[in-house]
């Protein structure tokens, strides 16, 4: 803990940095904004060109391969960077307010790879083909990432991706404690976020075998990542985090659970 205040403090950087730093973190928000929108369409199949279920054909035995690389390197990025061990280490290259935004930004370029990379494996497994069904399964998938999009904000928008960060590195100011927040999403399940992004994939009018290998591989991540996210919440809030995970579940609400 003594470590990562001392790595939060590590770096300032001087007035002419400042600026540069500011416009890093600016552009690594704008570059995630657009993949991440771009990335709805492409899970969804939705307004974008190019979907889950395009790309360069290959045999499925060699789509699988890539497929599961691809969210392998996928979730090692996210697994390690967002490790405290990670993070001291690598504060001493990286100035400390850059941080969190270069945790977006190679966040970013996975999300991208994946997409860019991923081999489609189009044949179906399900598909409704009654008109109004497919609207209400839609409406249900978007709502996954109407989710996860209030998650961010419940939680701290601008935090988790880096952009208070370096303005409060522009006024001069430190980088702030973490805040143990419970606000109302935070009190029907711990993890509302990973909660929406499994509503998100696995809720589809068409299901074909590559967004089923997709939806499976990142609910697995999800669930091996809620461990290592848990256990440094602990680290960090000690028994309010362990009071929390004995009232609150997981992902799926309880129902009639008290709120509070
Ligand atoms: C991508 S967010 C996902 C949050 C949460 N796992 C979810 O699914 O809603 C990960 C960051 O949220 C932080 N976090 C998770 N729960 C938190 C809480 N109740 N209060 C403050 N920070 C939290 C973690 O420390 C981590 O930096």
């Amino acid at each position: 803990m003594a470590e990562m205040v001392e790595a939060r403090h590590a770096h300032r950087p001087g007035g002419v940095a400042r600026g540069l730093i500011t416009a890093y973190g600016l552009v690594v928000y704008a570059t995630f904004v657009v993949v991440f929108l771009y990335a709805i369409g492409w899970v969804e199949g939705l307004v974008v060109p190019y979907t889950i279920n395009d790309g360069p054909a290959a045999p499925v035995a060699v789509a699988v391969v890539v497929d599961v690389a691809l969210l392998m390197v996928f979730a090692m990025q996210h697994s390690v960077m967002a490790r405290p061990w990670f993070k001291e280490r690598w504060t001493r290259i990286v100035p400390q307010p850059m941080e969190r935004s270069t945790y977006v930004l190679f966040a970013t370029a996975a999300l991208a790879l994946l997409m860019w990379q991923w081999r489609p494996l189009p044949e179906q497994i399900w598909d409704v083909e009654t008109n109004w069904v497919r609207v209400v399964i839609y409406a249900v998938s978007l709502g996954g990432w109407a989710l996860v999009f209030a998650a961010t904000f419940a939680i701290d928008h601008f935090d988790l991706f880096g952009l208070r960060q370096v303005l409060r590195n522009q006024s001069g100011k430190s980088a702030p404690p973490s805040i143990f927040r419970t606000p109302m999403l935070y009190r029907m399940v711990r993890h509302p976020l990973y909660a929406g992004f499994v509503i998100a994939f696995w809720v589809a009018p068409t299901m074909t075998w590559g967004r089923l290998l997709f939806a499976v591989g990142t609910t697995g991540f999800i669930l091996v990542a809620v461990r290592f996210e848990e256990h440094d919440l602990i680290d960090t809030f000690g028994d309010d985090y362990r009071t929390y995970r004995t009232r609150v579940p997981m992902l799926v609400p309880r129902c009639g659970a008290r709120r509070g």
